[in-house]
């Protein structure tokens, strides 16, 4: 985008400023040396470091329209990164509305231009990190597990669960079910639940010979008072526990969800970055038929279905040692769209108080099926020759999409995966073919998982 060119005001792209457009676009795509060996020149001429100080002094000027400080100030400045006089600003401004958002980007553009030796400005908007800020985000994985009715082991198998995970591996458990909070009784925990020093509430810990676990429910707050909650109340409080809880452990949490598909259910699985939900359902008929539609529920809401557990379908009798079928006929396989994960028969020793780190042989299996489901549920399956960007600094992504792209034949696709929205890029593209933005066929941009963009275009 040149000088004379508007940037968009859209808070969901990038706007960029190139005072020399053609310098610019050799320079990403490599074929010119000049420009960049002119530029990193300079750059090592005024010091890097110094430049970079100054445009966070120009930025320093640019106010945050909702509140009474600068960009800097306000957190809204995630990164800088100079490569020669090509600066990208990082901006988290995603908690704007469209509007709000070009038009703050548009001011961080203009202040960082204005700095002497800078050449190209790039003005990128990102999501607020999140890491080290505590509650669900410190975790590496969370699973739901969710019913579609109550009653049916959702509980028993999130604590056995949970207690088996946590034999390996540092685990915390929530407890979201508001309308019956029976995680701690299950485990034989109570409250009260004491704050650290900034106030967070801190979970209770249950612990075993061998291993701990951090539980954190809605029942544990206030005897009793939770299964009166409701809407936005009961919402809030669990948002709340879900954003400011300072879990100590932080490699897998486990969420137990009300029963059902409902408002808070939802809410949970959009709010909170859940890995996949574990099903829980009786092999009953009517059971199955509602799991499979909370299933296809949660996949229309892109929320990766781990499996699901088949729970209470059998039952050997104590006495004369027989199985017997609880619900013969029933048509697991054929009704449940999902992996079944486990088939859990009726016994009294899944109603037992189980401890972290010792669990029946049923729930470790269970334990290692649900990690292994967990780690590959967000796996694109992306050809080979895919070029991907994530987590690579942003002076560098431009160079990566530019060698792709270009090294490609004519006629060939490019795919280009990104953990943020790339569709700035066909622009980009069209730079580097001399075409209009509008001439790259086949481009398509598609967010596979919250934090994973693919783009495909056709190299002309
Ligand atoms: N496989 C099993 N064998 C024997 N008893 C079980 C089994 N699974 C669960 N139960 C018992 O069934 C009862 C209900 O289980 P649980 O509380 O886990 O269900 P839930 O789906 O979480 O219910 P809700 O969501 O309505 O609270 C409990 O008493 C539990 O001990």
């Amino acid at each position: 985008m040149t000088d004379d060119t508007p940037p968009p005001r859209d808070g969901n792209r990038a706007v960029t400023d190139t005072r020399d457009a053609t310098a610019d676009r050799r320079d990403a795509t490599g074929n010119t040396q000049d420009a960049t060996a002119a530029a990193g020149e300079r750059a090592e001429r005024d010091g890097t470091t110094g430049l970079k100080d100054r445009i966070e002094s120009a930025l320093r000027s640019v106010r945050d329209p909702d509140a009474d400080v600068n960009v800097f100030e306000a957190g809204l400045v995630e990164s800088i990164a100079v490569d020669g006089g090509d600066v990208t600003v990082e901006a988290a401004v995603a908690e704007f509305g469209d509007e709000n958002a070009g038009g703050i980007m548009q001011a961080m553009l203009q202040a960082v231009r204005d700095v002497p030796a800078v050449e190209s400005a790039h003005v990128e908007p990102v999501a607020p990190s999140t890491e080290g800020e505590g509650g669900v985000a410190d975790f590496g994985t969370v699973i739901a597990v969710a019913s579609a009715k109550g009653g049916v082991g959702k509980s028993t198998v999130s604590t056995n669960l949970a207690c088996a995970l946590a034999g390996e591996r540092a685990t915390g458990l929530f407890d979201a079910d508001i309308h019956g909070p029976n995680v701690p009784s299950l485990l034989d925990v109570s409250g009260p639940v004491h704050s650290d020093d900034e106030g967070s509430p801190l979970p209770i810990r249950a612990s075993g010979s061998d291993a701990e676990l951090d539980v954190m429910s809605v029942g544990l707050m206030e005897s009793g008072a939770p299964l009166a909650w409701r809407g936005a109340m009961a919402h809030d409080a669990l948002t709340e526990l879900f954003t400011n809880t300072a879990w100590r452990a932080d490699d897998t949490l486990v969420v137990d969800l009300p029963p059902g598909t409902g408002d808070v259910v939802l809410t949970t699985l959009q709010e909170v970055p859940v890995d996949g939900v574990v099903v829980v359902t009786t092999p009953f008929e009517s059971s199955l038929e509602d799991t499979a539609r909370s299933i296809e529920l949660f996949r229309d809401n892109d929320v990766p279905v781990l499996g699901a557990v088949v729970n209470m379908g059998e039952f050997t009798c104590p006495s004369c040692g027989d199985s017997h079928d609880l619900f013969p006929g029933s048509s697991v396989e054929e009704t449940l769209d999902a992996a079944v994960l486990a088939e859990l028969p009726f016994s009294t020793e899944f109603q037992e108080t189980p401890a972290p780190g010792e669990t029946t042989p049923a729930f470790a299996r269970l334990a290692e099926a649900v990690s292994e489901a967990a780690a590959t549920a967000w796996d694109l399956d992306l050809p080979t020759d895919a070029v991907d960007i994530r987590g690579e600094p942003p002076e560098h992504r431009r160079q990566r999409v530019a060698e792709g792209f270009t090294s490609l034949d004519s006629g060939a696709t490019f795919t280009l995966v990104s953990d943020r929205d790339p569709t700035p890029v066909r622009e980009f593209l069209g730079g580097l073919t001399d075409r209009s933005p509008s001439d790259i066929e086949g481009f398509a941009v598609e967010r596979r998982t919250p934090d994973d963009w693919v783009l495909t275009a056709t190299r002309p």
